[in-house]
């Protein structure tokens, strides 16, 4: 006997009505991506279930891998047999012989195949009553809080036995509540309003800025790892560069200095604009918080989402630092974040920022910006990565 398969259960999918078999087909698609650099495990969906079969490959990684899947709910090791009480008994009686220290079991039977011919209450007893009967006689059974709950999963072809269950990252899958297109840059906030969003079943596409020279090589390679980081949570994310050079100091040269950062900010949003129309993208999410810098105010906000009538999507936008920032170090992105690096946003950065900037006043100052052509340009010159949870270090490092 061997415990060489995992049944993924998938929780608020149950109560999607019409769409499940949408966000199963989408779960499935994001395991199977997850699990790519596994080469010799399979998964398939039978039943309101999602079945891995190890073969000769270990648990742990996978499990690791697992746990980042959006729409799963739980998973558990299993032992598959046919579908006969002997086999059933012999297959619960050996997975409890694997656990240590167990004073306690219960058998939680369900009988998703109804034409088995024992019950779910009835297989409770035989199965209970035959590990009784071939264990030391200090093992009991405690229903309410059992050392271990053995559950025997009866399905059409086969019955799973499971010892135990890991807690999903629940939510939903990606990809189940269509794209946005966020504004990513390297700092700490916007890659954890990224992974909220896709907890909410959102694909995500990044648009990055950067203005090389004065931004560098490696700014733009922590973007594409942060991404890589987040391919993690179960898709592949494609990451748009915007060529921003020219545009800043375009605004520099023609701007004054209190309203740089606003119409730089506007013309953001509206490349951002113009590459979701482009790609059929209902929304636009960045990562701001309400009140955390000068661009974060009410007011800001009011005279740059002025440019886009899409709606501007902040999952942070009353989430504290802290939280955010222990966010962050729970999905990995902090160590990454953290390196330094030269946003285009700070280069140029001017000390006297309107932290209330007013739409009338953005639109004055930018008769002197050549706003379409320049917004044309860019969104021309941007060069979109593809990037997947396989994608490996060298990969990374030849895209350039
Ligand atoms: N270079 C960039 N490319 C794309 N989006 C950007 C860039 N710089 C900033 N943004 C977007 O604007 C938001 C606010 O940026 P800002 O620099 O004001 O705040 P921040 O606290 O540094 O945010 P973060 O930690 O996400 O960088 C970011 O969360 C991100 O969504």
């Amino acid at each position: 006997m061997k415990l060489d398969h995992i049944v993924v259960r998938y929780g608020e999918l149950a109560l999607k009505g019409k769409n499940r078999s949408h966000f199963e087909k989408l779960l499935l698609a994001n395991i199977r991506q997850v699990l790519k650099p596994f080469k010799d495990v399979k998964a398939k969906r039978i039943q309101g279930r999602i079945i891995i079969q190890l073969n000769e490959e270990k648990y742990e990684p996978i499990k690791e891998a697992l746990t980042s899947v959006f729409g799963i709910y739980s998973f558990s090791l299993a032992l598959k047999v046919e579908n006969e009480l002997d086999a059933i008994q012999q297959g619960a009686l050996y997975l409890l012989q694997q656990q240590n220290d167990v004073k306690t079991f219960k058998v939680s039977a369900r009988r998703a195949n109804k034409t088995f011919h024992v019950n779910s209450q009835e297989l409770n007893h035989l199965v209970g009553g035959f590990i009784l009967k071939n264990m030391e006689e200090t093992l009991k059974v405690d229903v309410h809080n059992p050392d271990v709950d053995i559950t025997v999963d009866v399905r059409e072809l086969a019955t799973y036995i499971t010892g135990g269950a890991v807690q999903g990252a629940k939510g939903l899958p990606v990809g189940a509540s269509g794209r946005v297109l966020h504004l990513l840059s390297g700092g700490i906030d916007s890659p954890v309003a990224a992974h909220m969003l896709m907890g909410r079943g959102s694909e995500v596409e990044m648009l990055h800025f950067h203005s090389p020279p004065y931004t560098n090589e490696r700014a733009k390679q922590k973007v594409l790892d942060l991404t890589k980081q987040l391919t993690k949570y179960g898709s592949t994310i494609k990451v748009h560069l915007v060529p921003f050079t020219d545009i800043q100091t375009h605004i520099h040269k023609e701007v004054p200095s209190n309203y740089e950062m606003t119409i730089m900010r506007r013309m953001m949003m509206r490349i951002a604009d113009q590459v979701a129309e482009q790609r059929g993208i209902l929304a636009i999410s960045n990562g701001e918080s309400l009140g955390q810098v000068a661009s974060q105010t009410l007011e800001s906000m009011n005279t740059i989402n002025e440019v886009t009538t899409l709606p501007v999507l902040r999952p942070l936008l009353a989430v504290d630092k802290e939280a955010t920032i222990a966010h962050a170090k729970k999905i990995g992105t902090y160590s990454l974040s953290i390196l330094p690096y030269e946003d285009c946003c700070t280069i140029f950065l001017p000390t006297d920022s309107k932290t209330k900037p007013k739409r009338k006043g953005a639109a004055k100052f930018e008769q002197y910006v050549e706003v379409e052509m320049k917004c044309q340009e860019a969104v021309a010159s941007i060069e979109t990565i593809e990037i997947t949870a396989s994608t490996n270090e060298s990969e990374l490092e030849m895209l350039f």
